[in-house]
């Protein structure tokens, strides 16, 4: 059996669509739409991450800015360009990139994005208001995981999903999302102690640690479904996720590395922008 390929790209085509068309009306109403993005990372994923922000938030419309403070910045400089954009009125959504320099987190940064600009859901208020339940933006990475499992009518209430990874970005939101739609969540991280025991339980599979090919067919469960989240650089300039590709002959679907969660992601960050632009 080899597995259906769960592309990304159609869906965010289609997000991007409806963000173009919310973006045309904001525009032509004098009301034009920005988002911040801030950097201080050499790191290969995030810069195309931010490669691929910028693109697609031309083709929506949505006015880009990319604040780059060198992976030498300090909490200073961070905290000072995350304060000044939350206060900037024709600011709309601001994402901050991670990693981050050496000894700073995402936890105590995030606190310096206003909480109704924090399209990424960085801010520790957004991501306990989403597990609470709440309304709030999730991190856009982990809403792709759930928004691909709908789009292809993939079936979660009731099922074991299994989670690994446990970052505030992914892992966690992503557990917490798949939690809300009533499925039975596991989550695992560098220290479970027999990862394919785990994970061979899931009939959904969600990869998202940041190593090539550390999922491997004997991982899943038969006809498991897997999301694979890792964006990992090869040394020919391209990119492969977390799951070893030989997986695919025990999954029944599986998301592409490039192709999959990457764009989607993308296009719910520009989608919670136009939202907080709608919103003002
Ligand atoms: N496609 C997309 O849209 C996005 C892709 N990514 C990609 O997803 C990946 C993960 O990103 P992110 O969550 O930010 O990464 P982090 O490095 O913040 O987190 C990685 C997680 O994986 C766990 N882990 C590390 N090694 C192992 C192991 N051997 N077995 C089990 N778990 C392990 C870590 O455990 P512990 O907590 O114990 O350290 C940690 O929880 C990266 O490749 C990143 O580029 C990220 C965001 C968006
Ligand atoms: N606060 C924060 N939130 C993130 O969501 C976040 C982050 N920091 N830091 C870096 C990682 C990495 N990441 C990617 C997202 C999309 C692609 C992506 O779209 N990739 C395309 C290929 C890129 C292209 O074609 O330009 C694809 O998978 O098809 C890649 C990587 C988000 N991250």
């Amino acid at each position: 059996m080899t597995a259906q390929t769960l592309s990304g790209k159609e869906l965010a085509a289609s997000i991007r669509e409806d963000v173009t068309l919310r973006v045309a009306e904001l525009t032509a109403s004098g009301r034009p739409v920005r988002l911040a993005v801030v950097t201080a990372t050499e790191d290969e994923s995030s810069a195309w991450y931010v490669r691929a922000i910028a693109k697609a938030a031309a083709k929506v419309g949505i006015t880009c800015d990319i604040a780059d403070l060198g992976s030498k910045a300090d909490r200073q400089k961070i905290s000072d360009t995350l304060v000044a954009l939350s206060a900037d009125p024709a600011v709309h959504g601001i994402i901050l990139q991670t990693p981050l320099p050496e000894g700073l987190t995402l936890e105590e940064l995030g606190s310096a994005i206003a909480p109704e600009k924090d399209v990424d859901g960085a801010n520790p208020l957004s991501l306990g208001r989403l597990a609470a339940g709440l309304p709030a933006f999730a991190p856009a990475t982990a809403e792709a995981v759930v928004t691909i499992l709908e789009h292809y009518d993939v079936p979660v209430s009731g099922r074991h999903a299994v989670v690994v990874g446990r970052s505030t970005v992914v892992g966690k939101p992503a557990a917490h999302l798949l939690l809300d739609r009533h499925a039975t969540v596991t989550v695992c991280h560098s220290r479970t102690a027999d990862l394919a025991a785990v994970t061979s339980q899931g009939e959904i599979l969600v990869a998202a640690v940041g190593r090539a090919g550390l999922i491997t067919a004997d991982h899943l469960k038969d006809g498991a479904v897997v999301i694979d989240v890792g964006t990992n650089p090869t040394p020919d300039g391209g990119l492969v996720g977390d799951v070893d590709a030989a997986a695919a002959e025990r999954a029944s679907a599986m998301t592409p590395v490039p192709g999959g969660v990457g764009p989607v992601t993308t296009a719910l960050l520009l989608r919670h922008t136009a939202e907080v632009a709608e919103r003002a």
